[in-house]
C-alpha cells in the first residue's frame, strides 16, 4: 500500500518504521502546505495524518477532494469535525479519526463506559479525569481525555460538560499535566470520603498508536463511507 504521511514528526517517524515492516511503501512525509503538492500524482492509496491542530482539516479535506481516505489521529481540530464529515460524504471518500489509535486505550475506553454504567446515581464519589503528556505537546485537555468525559457524560445523569481544571458540580474537572518525555497517562478516578475507585492506561512508547493507525489505515482502504476505530478493531478482535 502507498501511504502519505501528512505530519512527519513524533508520530510520522513512529508510523513509518511499522508502515514498512508491514510492507507497505511511503510517498510522501509532508511537513508544511498541503497545496505545494500534487497528491494526485503521487498514487496514494491512504493518508495518515499526524499533523498538528491548525493544518488537520485542510490535509484532510484536501485529500477527501482527491478520493484518497484519510486516517486522522491528530487531536485539538474537533470543532470542524463535522464539517469535515460532510465533505467526505459528498466527496464518496473515507475517514476515520480516533483520539487514540492504542489497541489498550480502546479497550481502555470499553472499561471507562462500564464503569461510568455502574457510578452513575453514586453521587457521593467526585469523578476526575487526568492526562499527563510530554511537553511539547500543543493541545490540552487530550483528544483521549475528552472521548474518556464525552463517554461518561453519556452514561451519567448528572455531568452535562467537561471542564479544564475546576468544575462546577454539573461538569468533569480534567487535570492536564505536561511533563518531559511522558508518552500519554490517563486517570479516571472516583473519589468519596470512604474510598477511592481509579482505571489508568499507561503509553510505555508511541509504537502502539503507531500500530493502531496502520491497522486503520490497512483496514480503510477500499472503502466509503465515516467509520470509528471501533468498526477497525471489531475486524481483529
Ligand atoms: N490519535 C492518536 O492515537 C495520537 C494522536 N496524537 C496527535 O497527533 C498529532 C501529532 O503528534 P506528534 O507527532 O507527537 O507531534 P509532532 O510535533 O512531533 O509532529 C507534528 C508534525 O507536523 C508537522 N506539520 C506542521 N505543519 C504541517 C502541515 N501544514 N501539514 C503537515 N504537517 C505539518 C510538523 O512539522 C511536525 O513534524 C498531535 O495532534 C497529537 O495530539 C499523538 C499520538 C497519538
Ligand atoms: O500528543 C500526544 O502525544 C498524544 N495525543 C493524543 C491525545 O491528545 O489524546 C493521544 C495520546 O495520548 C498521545
Amino acid at each position: 500500500m502507498k501511504i502519505a504521511l501528512l505530519g512527519y514528526g513524533k508520530m510520522g517517524k513512529a508510523i513509518e518504521e511499522i508502515a514498512k515492516n508491514r510492507g507497505h511503501e511511503i510517498v510522501l512525509k509532508l511537513e508544511e502546505d498541503i497545496s505545494n503538492y500534487e497528491l494526485e500524482k503521487m498514487n496514494i492509496d491512504v493518508a495518515i495524518d499526524f499533523s498538528v491542530p491548525k493544518a488537520a482539516f485542510k490535509n484532510i479535506t484536501t485529500c477527501f477532494k482527491k478520493n484518497i481516505p484519510v486516517v486522522c489521529g491528530t487531536t485539538g481540530w474537533l470543532d470542524d469535525y463535522e464539517k469535515a464529515t460532510k465533505i467526505c460524504k459528498e466527496e464518496h471518500s473515507a475517514f476515520i479519526y480516533a483520539s487514540n489509535f492504542s489497541v489498550g486505550v480502546n479497550l481502555f475506553f470499553e472499561l471507562n463506559k462500564k464503569l461510568a454504567q455502574m457510578m452513575n446515581g453514586m453521587d457521593d464519589y467526585k469523578i476526575e479525569i487526568e492526562e499527563i503528556h510530554h511537553t511539547e505537546k500543543q493541545d490540552a485537555p487530550s483528544g483521549t481525555a475528552i472521548s474518556l468525559a464525552q463517554d461518561i457524560i453519556t452514561e451519567n445523569d448528572r455531568k452535562e460538560r467537561w471542564q479544564l481544571d475546576h468544575a462546577t458540580e454539573n461538569e468533569i474537572p480534567i487535570m492536564a499535566k505536561r511533563i518531559d518525555d511522558v508518552n500519554g497517562t490517563h486517570t479516571v478516578s472516583y473519589k468519596s470520603n470512604i474510598d477511592s475507585i481509579e482505571i489508568m492506561h499507561t503509553a510505555h512508547s508511541r509504537q502502539g498508536f503507531a500500530l493502531g493507525a496502520v491497522l486503520a489505515a490497512e483496514w480503510i482502504k477500499d472503502k466509503e463511507g465515516v467509520f470509528t476505530m471501533k468498526d477497525v478493531l471489531a475486524s481483529h478482535l
